[in-house]
């Protein structure tokens, strides 16, 4: 049986971070991953160092509805290549996206028939944002949906966290999944991954069945009311997820080069001002100057460092940058980046 880990965490929390991390380790050498982001333009394979055959991109989309027969129908696709020879994997990790309620991922995992006899759980990690969780668990279901569902939860960023800031998470943490080892990303590889054991899975999946993912008596999740894991869940005639929360993603496609001290004061004074109803907004850059792209992250009110990326994927050398929103104009955003950066050639994608 071919384990599976499920790396969730909320928007912009460092799950692609910790995966980059994690496949530096021997132990690792050998993982198949699965990709599944939010919004159109799917940049994290770009981001993640390793293109091949056993890196799979997932259509974008809110996995708890429309990617589930995706993770399927990908690690059944993988099992084939690997029969057939033309593969070879050892684990699989699977990147949800940062709204993703891991619950219907792991069911299935274990209610599919062909899957449950090849793949078994090896285990739910979750990032969480030791600088914005506080915020996202009080007003994100899906934070906590993420944080119930871990065997084992990595803090990230608390080299950015304020003095306390990362205890008083702790105690939250401890209060919504007392079962969960919490690690922080300073700690070893073996330590994030190693011990995850079948029982510990069992936990997991049976805590996540008993309602720990979140969901109360108004729970809309079709899975509760169809348990059947072939039910699809498209001819529902409930809203999508997305819709319900208000939450969208759109890019913005910039021909030319940026000047990066503008782009830098720009992208901090938006998130200054807009940054509670913007979650996540993620671009690789062509700069002034520089041949090599620079990836650029930003959540919530936090800007990253930039980082340079080695080389270009394929395709055009623009830039790109991915917006995830709940109750804000992508106009507005493209509106004030003209305006800004004096440059007109900039497209926006729903
Ligand atoms: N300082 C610091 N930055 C971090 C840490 N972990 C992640 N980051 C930064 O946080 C930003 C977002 O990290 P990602 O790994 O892309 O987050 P993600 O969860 O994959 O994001 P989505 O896929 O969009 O949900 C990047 O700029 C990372 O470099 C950390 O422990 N410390």
């Amino acid at each position: 049986m071919t384990p599976v880990i499920l790396l969730t965490g909320f928007l912009g929390s460092g799950k692609t971070t910790l995966l980059q991390r994690l496949l530096t380790d021997p132990s690792m050498a050998g993982a198949a991953v699965l990709i599944n982001e939010f919004g159109e333009v799917g940049l994290d394979h770009h981001l993640l160092d390793r293109i091949d055959d056993t890196v799979v991109l997932l259509k974008s989309g809110c996995i708890c509805c429309t990617v589930r027969g995706e993770v399927a129908d990908a690690l059944s696709n993988l099992e084939s290549l690997r029969t057939r020879g033309e593969i070879g994997f050892d684990r699989v990790v699977i990147e949800t996206t940062g709204l993703a309620d891991p619950y219907p991922v792991l069911q299935t995992l274990t209610a599919h028939p062909v899957l449950r006899s090849h793949f078994t759980n090896g285990g739910v990690l979750t990032t969480v944002d030791a600088v914005n969780a506080r915020l996202q668990v009080e007003h994100r279901a899906e934070a906590v949906r993420q944080i119930a569902a871990a065997d084992r939860i990595v803090l990230t960023k608390t080299d950015l966290a304020e003095p306390g800031q990362e205890a008083a998470l702790r105690f939250r943490l401890a209060q919504l999944n007392p079962a969960a080892g919490i690690l922080t990303t300073a700690d070893p590889i073996e330590a994030i991954l190693g011990g995850f054991g079948p029982a510990e899975f069992l936990r997991a999946f049976s805590e996540g069945q008993g309602g720990a993912h979140g969901c109360g008596p108004s729970c809309d999740h079709p899975e509760h009311h169809h348990p059947d894991p072939h039910h699809d869940h498209h001819h529902h005639a409930q809203p999508h997820h997305d819709e319900t929360l208000g939450v969208t993603s759109f890019s913005l496609v910039i021909e030319g080069a940026i000047d990066w001290t503008m782009f830098g004061t720009w992208l901090t004074l938006l998130l200054h001002k807009h940054g509670e109803r913007i979650f996540r907004v993620k671009g690789i850059l062509a700069l002034e100057g520089e041949d090599r792209p620079v990836a650029v992250h930003g959540v919530q009110h936090l800007v990253h460092a930039p980082t340079h990326m080695d080389h270009w994927p394929e395709g055009p050398r623009q830039s790109r940058l991915v917006f995830i929103l709940e109750g804000l104009s992508p106009d507005l955003i493209r509106r004030s980046f003209t305006a800004f950066t004096g440059l007109s050639d900039v497209r926006a994608a729903a």
